[in-house]
């Protein structure tokens, strides 16, 4: 399990999160929202060990989350990562000299099933494609948690819909976590198993979607809205 407990966070002077605490059980499809700037890349670069906690802690069974944890996690970030002179197939193979759980097999499916080339150097493919082969590599990985950063934007609606499909078969349901920031609220919903809203540095709301459409009688766009309020 990961946990954040009582972490608080500045940048430059700025208060990003004022003593946050919550957990991120594994076999969950976790969606984080909130506002332009609110903090969801920060969270999730601070989930991943990237940045460190001013106060606090953030433990992945137990051990304290530090920049040598990425590789127990399958982090997607929200820019360009490779080089542009590179093609998905090498990407894969820089993947797998990286990573251990790397399974070139697994991107090569998912790289198909989003159809996009893997043969094809990044400079030749639109920002949209090229997000497609960051996404396929992280899926390639094998690993308890996938913590994405506005995974969907920039791909168009049909994309985004088959992507949000493809996201439950490439993962394995009851021992793989996802944990994403995004905007689009309303395609990912679906496939939500709980949404987490971040406002004024604290976590406002984090509740399951069952919880959301059964005691609440919203749906999540709606819950989203109520909570911005
Ligand atoms: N390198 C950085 N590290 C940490 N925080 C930063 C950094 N650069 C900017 N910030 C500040 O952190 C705050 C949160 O930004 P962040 O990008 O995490 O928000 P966000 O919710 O992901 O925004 P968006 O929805 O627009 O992508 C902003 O006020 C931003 O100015």
């Amino acid at each position: 399990m990961l946990h954040v407990r009582n972490v608080s966070f500045s940048y430059r002077k700025q208060l990003i999160f004022k003593d946050i605490t919550a957990q991120f059980p594994i076999g969950k499809i976790i969606g984080i929202a909130g506002a332009n700037g609110c903090g969801k890349s920060t969270f999730i670069r601070l989930l991943t060990g990237m940045l460190q906690p001013d106060t606090g802690e953030i433990l992945l069974y137990e051990d304290r989350v530090t920049r040598t944890s990425c590789k127990q996690f399958a982090y997607l970030p929200d820019i360009d990562l490779f080089y542009a002179d590179n093609t998905g197939e090498e990407v894969f193979t820089f993947y797998q000299s990286q990573f251990a759980d790397f399974s070139i097999e697994k991107a090569r499916q998912a790289a198909d099933y989003l159809q996009v080339s893997t043969t094809a150097k990044l400079q030749k493919l639109s920002k949209g494609k090229r997000a497609l082969v960051k996404m396929a590599a992280t899926l390639g990985r094998n690993v308890p948690y996938y913590i994405m950063d506005e995974p969907f934007s920039g791909l168009d609606p049909m994309v985004r819909e088959s992507l949000i499909r493809g996201l439950i078969q490439f993962i394995e349901p009851d021992t793989q976590t996802i944990i994403l920031s995004t905007h689009e609220i309303y395609e990912v919903e679906p496939v939500l198993d709980a949404l987490m809203v971040i406002k004024d540095q604290q976590i406002i709301a984090y509740e399951t979607l069952e919880d959301i459409r059964d005691e609440l009688q919203k749906d999540a766009v709606a819950w989203l809205k109520s909570q911005h309020q």
